[in-house]
């Protein structure tokens, strides 16, 4: 089926794709895929920072002094939805071991689907750009409530880049229901969801599979 999701992006990078392959299979065992996670996240994050704002210094070489380019502004917060995000923030961190990190924890009611908040902790906005993790997008309702909380922080939509792995359909259409501006990064897009709202062909739960729980 084709779909019109402007504000979705698939990274397509041939080590993304084979390593998350490696993730999905059911016999990818907790270390490897905490592993793999990890590496994905910081070949995305790699890809998601490319238009990260750049300024002039004045910086002397062992040879003579120069104009050298830095980042821009205010460091990067990184948002992790616990507890899948975790995993995804870990390979970011690598890449921008400087960044912020906030933390929103959401677990989703097995019955409603819905997500039920247990920890809110951001750092201050001060103009910073917010990179939104979690590994899977399924029905949408966890992403769409911690942006919320985002916003309410004060965060400006313009300053969220939201950065999954694997994205169903119906996530990304409750998704734009209310943040149709707000960049979703993902490795793939995958089928739809199944009858408990899993993604399908998907990874399974990422966050047991991370952290061994059931
Ligand atoms: O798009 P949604 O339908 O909201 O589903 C996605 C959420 O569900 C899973 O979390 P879960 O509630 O299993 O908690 P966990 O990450 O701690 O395992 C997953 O890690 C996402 O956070
Ligand atoms: O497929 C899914 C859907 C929600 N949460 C997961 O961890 N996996
Ligand atoms: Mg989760």
């Amino acid at each position: 089926m084709i779909h019109n999701f402007p504000n979705l992006r698939i990274i397509k990078h041939p080590l993304i794709q084979h390593k998350l392959t490696q993730m999905r299979k059911k016999e990818t065992n907790k270390k490897d895929f905490r592993t793999l996670l990890r590496e994905i996240s910081l070949l995305m994050g790699y890809e998601i920072t490319r238009d990260m704002p750049i300024r002039e210094i004045e910086i002397e070489t062992p040879l003579m002094s120069m104009k050298a380019p830095t980042i821009a502004g205010e460091m990067v917060a990184i948002v992790p939805i616990l507890r899948a995000g975790l995993g995804m923030a870990d390979g970011l961190l690598e890449l921008m071991p400087t960044a912020y990190e906030g933390h929103i924890g959401l677990y989703r009611d097995p019955e409603t689907k819905k997500p039920v908040e247990y920890l809110v902790k951001l750092p201050f906005v001060d103009d910073r750009m917010f990179i939104l993790v979690d590994p899977m997008l399924a029905t949408g309702n966890s992403a769409v409530y911690a942006i919320d909380i985002l916003v309410r922080h004060g965060v400006a939509l313009e300053k969220i880049k939201f950065l999954a792995l694997v994205a169903a359909p119906e996530g990304i259409e409750t998704f734009n229901k209310s943040y149709p501006t707000i960049p979703i990064y993902a490795a793939a897009l995958d089928d739809c969801l199944n009858a408990k709202a899993y993604i399908e062909p998907g990874l399974g739960d990422a966050g047991d599979r991370l952290f061994g729980t059931y």
